[in-house]
């Protein structure tokens, strides 16, 4: 028997205002696959991620998430999904402590456990002495840090993840590509967006490219490779997405600050 995928994508088209901006998506997800979704700016990347999680629900198509109708049972979908951001707006008034027991009894977790965990995840990012100060004096790297724990802290089943390494130091990138080999290596599924494309590479199963709404690329990092001739993805994705002039831009922008 064919596995069931436990994210399946049909003809999804979204439109805000009268622009089409996915165009006809078509993708399917397996359990314990990590995605990287790639694609220009305004692609459409965040969009398909905000209709997976529920959070935009006027669009064409059929979309199900662990096997739900994502616009009938959104709230089933929520509550086994995580969602790091990449901004979203942290209530800053709040301290890291005070903001994940907030996210934490949103889905319903004991005090005691969203405590335990919270305390444990803020120390191993390097934010214990920082766990009751609150975040309106936090850097951006720290304040990603809280988001990243607030989106995992449920421990969830399949984990959305768009450009979450923003601002974050070089040893916060290994560690959080660290965290998500084990999340994978747990059973988690990962659908992963970033411009990154040295991290995508190297943690993604299966790459898919979007461009101007509409998926050019889906395939391993070595089936890209055969397919464009090419020996790294920014050389890959920098052929399909068409921007190969980068050199005349650069220049060109020079001239324009004469
Ligand atoms: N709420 C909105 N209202 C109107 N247009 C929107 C809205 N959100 C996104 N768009 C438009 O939809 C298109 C796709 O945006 P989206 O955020 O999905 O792109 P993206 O691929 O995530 O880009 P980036 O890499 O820059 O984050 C863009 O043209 C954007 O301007």
């Amino acid at each position: 028997m064919e596995k069931e995928p436990i994210i399946s994508i049909k003809g999804l088209r979204k439109s805000y205002s009268r622009e089409l901006i996915l165009k006809g998506v078509d993708l399917e997800v397996y359990a314990g696959e990590i995605i990287g979704y790639i694609g220009p700016n305004g692609a459409g990347k965040s969009t398909t991620i905000k209709i997976l999680i529920g959070m935009i629900p006027d669009f064409v198509g059929d979309v199900k998430v662990l096997g739900y109708d994502i616009r009938e049972d959104a709230i089933e979908v929520k509550k086994r999904i995580g969602y790091v951001p990449e901004n979203a707006l942290l209530y800053e008034v709040l301290t890291p402590m005070e903001y994940l027991q907030f996210i934490g009894r949103l889905y319903k977790m004991e005090d005691e456990i969203i405590e335990r965990r919270a305390a444990e995840l803020l120390a191993i990012v390097g934010l214990k002495t920082h766990a009751d100060v609150r975040m309106n004096t936090f850097s951006k790297g720290m304040r990603q840090k809280v988001l990243l724990i607030s989106g995992l802290i449920h421990n969830p089943d399949i984990i959305f993840l768009d450009e979450p390494l923003s601002g974050l130091d070089a040893n916060a990138v290994i560690l959080v590509k660290e965290i998500l080999a084990q999340l994978k290596a747990a059973g988690k599924t990962i659908f992963y967006s970033s411009h990154i494309m040295d991290v995508v590479e190297k943690i993604s199963d299966r790459i898919v490219i979007i461009n101007q709404g509409t998926i050019i690329a889906n395939g391993t990092f070595e089936e890209l490779k055969e397919k464009a001739h090419s020996g790294t993805l920014e050389h890959i994705f920098q052929g399909l997405t068409g921007d190969a002039e980068t050199e005349t831009r650069a220049h060109d922008f020079l001239q324009a600050l004469r």
